[in-house]
């Protein structure tokens, strides 16, 4: 454990009065059974090896071990003074795939928050340095002194103003002026986004000057530091006279020469830019469209920050990654096992991993900046008090300084310091980085989710998201989770596609007959494996549905995005390839969304990810057809040679009937495009399928 020096702002617990305790920990009741089944799951895999049988993809689940509950309960035994500060970041990097309307309702959601407004300071980093985003903000900085109070005084849950507005609330006047002030804002923000941040837009001469950094040679790849206080909350109030947050604007520079480090990079500016402007000990890191669904959670954070028991070593609170509108789930993103159970476990195993967005950090965790040798900047240590005004020229000039795209060079940000970089899952490796160091973290899974966002609502986009992750989980190396092993499992995944089937086209019988001893041992890993995700799915309450969606996406990723990502680093290894970050778009056009509510696979675009999932389809069904040609002509030996090849093939031509559809039955724009590269490849899998029959 890294040693902790100075007097930690967090430490002022409140003296406990005899007081139920802040949080309790609790034995998760389904450990025992779970281990039960992990431990006779591994021998029977052993079984499986020792049989020499290749190796069957099967999902590793973690063992539930510890939950930890908070309670509310003692929060009136907090004083609003002694509160924390909380520095809010948020990032978004491309105004059309995020558009600012969307990142103004998140920022505006956690500037509501049901915290000393003081106390509240909201960064927001924009790597694409566009005029548009910080328009969007100027307007909503406006917004914002009408919308707090709204909120304060009605009490209202979803303080995203574009949630509420779309959900069933009460109307009354009161209600319809802000809604109407809400729209005009939203018209505004999306009419600048087609012409530019003109004069007619420009009310004084403060903004003129701002947006006029935006002329000649500006580009979102190459520019300089754009850093506006927007508001500032010892001079700000809203319309009733209470205090407003700070607003901070953040486009830190960028230069084709230099490397940015992409989400790290820009988080990394902001930690550096808040110690020097609030220097909150407590730090929100939130993707741009992950709205806080409830306004009460800081002060659930405070359960945990203030128990002197887990204090010195807490480094880090994450919540789940739930997402909004899922219905019926097409690409299997209510992640059961990823953003909730597993985490469980590992509360019970030194702590969640982080997931980049829903996560409080205590900012000495991080790392103390000052400390660094090259630096020599007080301003920058978490111990830093500060006493200037946030918009002072010192303060302002410090802030810049930090932005730029040089200052990281020949320091250990990045390496031992703030937000790690070496991989595009940079959020897991900081947490497996933290880990490491001896910092803990706690899972808080509340039942209303304390934040929501957008889940790709096209195939395409989930499986560019996937191949990014996979990417970057081999980035890490095979130390850290079970996940690493995910973009591996891409490979035997692949083969059991294919090659059985390929197999079955000869009659050739690759897994043990009916009667076999083996066979038993095969059929207990197939059903111990689906059938333990399918209950662990089911008890979580969900549905059947969703269940199905995440397991055939499984399959579909491990054919797709992960065999890529796993191409992908071998390319880069050998210096042939190199990878970025490329953004989700949270666009929702309407014509798909109806059809995603309706459960259809949304395609609609040539890729070439496409092409491994829609080959296997192909493949499976004519191999299957082949296969029950043969049983049909064969009979009762041959049917029990092949009877798990055929349970196989049956099953991933269940699992792909979305693509039979999106090929043959739809006339729509998400249908599968007829240019799609994999008919080339299908042409040649037929060729060998038909020399393979041919030689039989
Ligand atoms: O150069 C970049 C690239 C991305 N982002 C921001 O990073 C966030 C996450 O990007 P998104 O395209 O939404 O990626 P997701 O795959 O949805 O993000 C998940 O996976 C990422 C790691 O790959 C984590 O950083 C995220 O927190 C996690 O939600 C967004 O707010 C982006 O604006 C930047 O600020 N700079
Ligand atoms: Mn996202």
């Amino acid at each position: 454990m890294r040693s902790q020096s100075g007097r930690d702002d967090n430490s002022t617990a409140p003296e406990p009065n005899n007081q139920p305790p802040f949080h309790t920990v609790e034995r998760h009741p389904r450990t025992g059974p779970n281990r039960f089944f992990a431990e006779v799951y591994t021998l029977a895999i052993l079984a499986l090896l020792y049989s020499h049988a290749q190796t069957l993809p099967h999902k590793l689940s973690g063992c539930a071990l510890f939950v930890v509950n908070n309670t509310l309960k003692t929060s009136k035994s907090f004083r609003e003074e002694e509160f924390p500060g909380l520095d809010v970041f948020i990032c978004t990097a491309d105004p059309y795939k995020e558009p600012p309307i969307g990142v103004v309702n998140t920022a505006l959601s956690l500037m509501a928050y049901d915290y000393p407004t003081e106390k509240i300071s909201v960064y927001v980093s924009d790597d694409a340095g566009s005029a548009f985003t910080l328009f969007a903000f100027i307007e909503a900085a406006k917004f914002a002194s009408y919308w707090l109070p709204f909120c304060r005084e009605n009490d209202i849950m979803d303080r995203s103003p574009h949630v509420y507005f779309s959900s069933v609330h009460s109307t009354n006047s009161d209600t319809d002026k802000i809604k109407e002030m809400y729209e005009s804002m939203k018209a505004k923000v999306e009419n600048v986004m087609n012409r530019e941040v003109s004069e007619i837009y420009i009310n004084d001469d403060e903004e003129r000057e701002v947006f006029n950094k935006w002329k000649s040679g500006f580009t979102p790849q190459d520019h300089p530091t754009v850093i506006q206080v927007l508001l500032d909350s010892r001079h700000n109030n809203d319309i009733t006279g209470h205090f407003l947050p700070n607003l901070i604007y953040v486009s830190r520079q960028k230069s084709m020469t230099s490397p940015h480090h992409f989400k790290a990079g820009a988080l990394n500016v902001l930690l550096r830019v808040s110690t020097i402007m609030t220097n909150a000990p407590l730090i929100l890191t939130q993707d741009c469209d992950m709205y806080s669904n409830d306004p009460t959670t800081p002060l659930r954070i405070l359960c945990y920050v203030y128990d002197l028991a887990i204090q010195p070593t807490l480094g880090f609170i994450q919540f789940p990654q739930r997402f909004q509108g899922l219905n019926k789930d097409t690409y299997g993103y209510e992640f059961k096992h990823i953003i909730r159970l597993h985490p469980r476990g590992a509360d019970g195993l030194g702590g969640a991993y982080y997931f980049g967005t829903g996560t409080f950090f205590r900012r000495r965790a991080l790392g103390d900046p000052s400390a660094c040798v090259e630096t020599g900047i007080p301003e920058l240590s978490p111990d830093y008090v500060v006493k200037k005004h946030i918009k002072s020229p010192d303060v302002l000039a410090l802030a810049h300084g930090v932005a730029s795209c040089n200052y990281e060079i020949q320091t250990q940000w990045g390496s031992k310091m703030g937000f790690r970089y070496g991989s595009l899952v940079e959020d897991l490796f900081t947490g497996y980085q933290m880990h490491s160091e001896g910092w803990r973290s706690i899972f808080c899974d509340p039942e209303r989710a304390a934040f929501l966002g957008n889940a790709p609502i096209n195939l395409v986009d989930a499986l560019y998201q996937w191949k990014r992750w996979g990417v970057g989980l081999l980035e890490i190396g095979l130390g850290y989770s079970c996940y690493i092993f995910w973009t591996i499992l891409s490979i035997p995944t692949t083969i059991y596609a294919f090659l059985p089937q390929l197999a079955l086209f000869n009659g050739v019988t690759v897994f043990p007959k009916m009667y076999e001893p083996w066979f038993l041992l095969h059929v207990f890993l197939f059903i111990g494996a689906y059938g333990q995700d399918f209950i662990e799915y089911v008890i979580e309450g969900s549905s059947f549905r969703k269940w199905w969606s995440s397991q055939r996406m499984w399959m579909i990723r491990n054919l797709s995005s992960f065999a890529f990502a796993t191409a992908e680093c071998l390319l880069k290894s050998t210096g042939l390839s190199s990878y970025g970050f490329i953004v989700t778009s949270k666009v929702v056009d309407d014509e798909q969304y109806k059809r995603y509510y309706r459960g259809m696979w949304e395609i609609g675009v040539p890729s070439t990810l496409l092409v491994p999932p829609t080959t296997a389809a192909i493949i499976n069904l004519l191999s299957f057809i082949w296969g029950a040609v043969l049983i049909f002509s064969g009979g009762r030996d041959v049917g029990e040679s092949l009877v798990l090849q055929m349970v196989l093939a049956g099953c991933i031509v269940l699992n792909c009937l979305p693509i039979y559809e999106a090929i043959a039955l739809r006339s729509d724009h998400g249908k599968m495009p007829t240019k799609l590269p994999s008919f080339q490849h299908l042409s040649q899998g037929l060729l060998c399928c038909n020399f393979h029959i041919f030689q039989w």
